[in-house]
Order: structure tokens, then sequence, then C-alpha cells
């Protein structure tokens, strides 16, 4: 087995029901993709999202989950409640939920395995901010939450790994195609000795990922396709990254 690809958008606290218009041209990518598609709409969307798919094979995600499946947590949604509404996958530990919510590995690793508990594949993310960055800690930072993050129980059926340097995320800038590879090496590594099934599971590159960039990320070893933000709200924007990924 190698790993899926699998192109991913994150529309983050973007878009309403009238951005639902974007999703029939997605569609139709995704149906003539060799790749997996995904959208990750804000929770309110996301059965009407699936309404909308019907049969097709767009997938459908999440951006958070509470680690309980239910109970007296007023605001929170459980991967049980996402997997209802029709979801297959979960974001978790995004950096604006580490930055915003003060997220932990050990919060995002008892995540993890909640929605592993439901039957949903966790897109897990990890990224160095700048300070890291320049003080020589990526890879260290990396390994860290790697480790913190991953539950018991992880495999490349229901574990996807997100590279997001939270430099790269909105600003228009990304990494080196040397500096990406490194930390996918890494992760590709420790995934190994970790998993039996470390091998194949879906490396994803996340950070001002758009058509002008995306093929030279994909031809990258052990990148299996792109966890996008801002380029994801809008099929013409996103075509062509599923495009890119298709060919890779
Ligand atoms: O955070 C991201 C995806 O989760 C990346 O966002 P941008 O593609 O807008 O930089």
């Amino acid at each position: 087995m190698a790993p899926r690809k699998l192109a991913a958008g994150n529309w983050k606290m973007n878009g309403d029901l009238a951005a639902m218009d974007q999703i029939d041209a997605m569609l139709n990518s995704a149906e003539d993709a060799s790749c997996d598609v995904l959208i990750c709409p804000p929770a309110l969307l996301i059965h009407p999202m699936v309404a909308r798919i019907g049969a097709g094979d767009l997938l459908v995600g999440g951006q958070d989950c509470h680690a309980e499946a239910k109970g007296a947590h007023t605001g929170d949604i459980s991967a049980e409640q996402l997997r209802d509404a029709g979801a297959s996958h979960i974001i978790l530990g995004h950096s604006e939920r580490r930055a915003d919510h003060a997220e932990t590995d050990a919060q995002i690793r008892a995540k993890a395995a909640a929605a592993h508990r439901a039957g949903l594949v966790a897109i897990i993310c990890l990224g160095e901010t700048e300070a890291q960055r320049d003080g020589g800690q990526t890879l260290d930072v990396i390994a860290a939450q790697l480790d913190g993050s991953l539950p018991e129980g992880a495999t490349a059926a229901n574990t996807v790994i997100a590279y997001e340097p939270v430099w790269a995320i909105g600003t228009g800038r990304t990494p080196s195609t040397d500096q990406i590879a490194e930390v996918h090496a890494l992760l590709r590594a420790r995934l190994s000795d970790r998993l039996a099934t470390g091998a194949d599971v879906t490396l994803l590159y996340g950070g001002s990922v758009k058509a002008s960039n995306a093929a030279e990320i994909f031809a990258l070893p052990h990148v299996d396709g792109a966890l996008v933000g801002g380029a994801s709200l809008k099929a013409a924007d996103f075509l062509p990254i599923i495009e890119a990924l298709d060919r890779a």
C-alpha cells in the first residue's frame, strides 16, 4: 500500500449556505481525480454540504471535536455528532486552535482518539512558529508535537498528519522545498518507527498552498497532498491544486 493522496480544504470560519455553489464544481473535479478530495467547512455546513454532494465522491470533514462522545459541554461538538452529520474526517490541533484555545498536545491526542472511536480519520496538524524556525528548533518542535499528539491505535487508515508552519499560514510565504522535505522525512521516519503502517500514513503540507506552487510541493518525497486554507474557498482556486496533486 502507498499513502493515499489527499487534497483537503480547510474553510476555517468562512462560508455560508450561498458558498455551497462552489461545491458542484469541486464535486465534478473530485469525481475525475484519482486523489481524495475533502472539504472541511464550518460544522453548521457539514450536513447541507453532504446532502448537496449526495452519492458523489467529495468528502466532508469537521475542524475540531470534543474528546467526549456526549454530555454537559455547552457549545462543543463530538466526533460522533460530526460522523452523524456525514463527516469522514476531522482536522485536529490546527495552530489556530492551539493558539486561540490553548490546545495542548495531550488534548489533541484525546480528540484524535475520539475521532478514531467515532470511525473518523483524524488529520493531526503540527507546525513551528517563526521564532522556533529562526531558533533552529523546528525538527525538535515537530517531533515533540507528533509524539504528544498521536494516540494509541493510530494507523494509516485512520490518521493523516499535516505539517503547517505557523508563519506560512495565510501569509503568502512558504518554506523552501528543502525545508518542507526535511520535515516530511522526519515525520515519515518517526511514524515508521512507531506504527506498523507508518510508511503508508498520508502526509500533507499546509500553508499558503496555491495553484502556482502546488506542483513543486507535490513533487517532494513524502508529500502526499495539501491542507489548503484560503485557496480552498473558491472552486476556481482549488481545482488547479487538485489537478496538480492528481498529476504528481
Ligand atoms: O491553515 C491552513 C490550512 O489549515 C493554511 O491556510 P492558507 O492556505 O490560507 O495559508
